[in-house]
């Protein structure tokens, strides 16, 4: 039997080689050779005498014999636990103009994270486009590369009317992030926001300001590698969005993503060049560990919003 502890109760439970497979799929080993490894361990504790045993003991077990298979594992699976064991529940926001690949980032990282909750702000933009007519506010009703057409009041001529319309549209939206974040904090949940509209510097400054909302920026230099990305995503069988539609508007777009910069320099928030989808996740996970999982060390429930596992 193992023995944890959630919230300073003990409790025990049957090892389960189904968990901890999929504990070690999250640190990316494959399916197959995490069931053989779970298995391994379930063997190597049947031999021994030991009925109970911690779920520290456990962990030190795993990540033993996790280092002669594989020390690359072993540290992706140390890094993961570090911050399942945190404290309070994790918000991750990631933002980036259209098309750099906010949401393929966004899956992939609550994937890893066990996360259970993700939300991309086009949905959070969309209920906000039921309650606030177009009248009311013309700019959210458009993308956010073409606000500029909505707004009532062109900006004076020395503005730049693209990044003057972004800024409207995603000051607007912003204030439908800001209370998803906070529903998230006050009901303990984790959850990964992402879109055009994370902003650095449009999130409430108390809310940003938390060691467990964390923001990132991802960017692609090169407007050629960006604009490809476009003829992917329309590629996708269920993709419902017009690819003419963004190479009509590349400009624009390219605009809002120098703005993203920008404000990530201006604000201090990590930007990562996302061409490698490996790359990015494991820089925002390590970054994740760093400034975060070394916080607190209580085992985390279920009901905190990760996986169980
Ligand atoms: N790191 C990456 N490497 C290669 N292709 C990527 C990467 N990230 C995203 N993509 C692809 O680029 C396209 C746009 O990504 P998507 O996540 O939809 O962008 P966004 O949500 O920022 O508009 C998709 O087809 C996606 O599969
Ligand atoms: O407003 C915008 O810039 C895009 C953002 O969506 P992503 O490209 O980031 O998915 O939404 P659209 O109006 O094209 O549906």
């Amino acid at each position: 039997m193992i023995q944890g502890e959630v919230g300073g109760k003990l409790y025990t439970e049957p090892f389960s080689k189904g968990v901890l497979s999929r504990s070690l799929t999250r640190a990316e080993m494959g399916p197959n050779k995490a069931y053989a490894f779970a298995s391994c361990i379930e063997s190597k504790l049947k031999k021994t005498s030991i009925t109970l045993i911690t779920i520290d003991e456990l962990v030190e077990l795993i990540v033993e014999d996790l280092r002669d298979e594989d020390p690359e594992i072993a540290d992706k699976y140390i890094a993961w636990r570090k911050i399942k064991q945190c404290n309070d529940p994790l918000i991750i926001l990631i933002g980036g103009a259209s098309g750099v690949g906010t949401s393929s980032i966004a899956f992939e990282i609550a994937n890893r994270l066990g996360i259970r909750n993700m939300i991309s702000t086009d949905m959070i933009r969309e209920v906000m486009r039921k309650i606030v007519s177009k009248e009311l506010s013309p700019v959210i009703h458009e993308s956010s590369f073409t606000a500029y057409k909505g707004m009532r009041v062109p900006p004076p001529p020395e503005f730049d009317d693209v990044l003057a319309g972004f800024r409207d549209h995603v000051d607007t939206v912003s204030v439908g992030i800001d209370a998803v974040i906070e529903r998230s904090l006050k009901e303990g949940i984790s959850i990964v926001i992402e879109g055009v509209h994370i902003v650095p510097g449009f999130i409430k400054k108390e809310l940003i300001e938390k060691d467990n909302v964390i923001m990132f920026v991802l960017t692609l230099s090169d407007k050629e590698v960006h604009k490809g990305r476009f003829y992917s995503r329309c590629r996708q069988m269920w993709a419902r969005r017009p690819l003419q539609r963004y190479l009509d508007n590349f400009f624009a777009i390219r605009k809002t993503h120098k703005y993203f910069e920008s404000q990530a320099r201006k604000f201090d928030v990590k930007s990562i060049e996302n061409i490698d989808v490996v790359t990015t996740i494991d820089y925002i996970i390590k970054n994740i560990t760093e400034t975060y999982g070394g916080i607190t060390n209580v085992e985390k429930s279920e009901s905190e919003g990760f996986d169980d596992d």
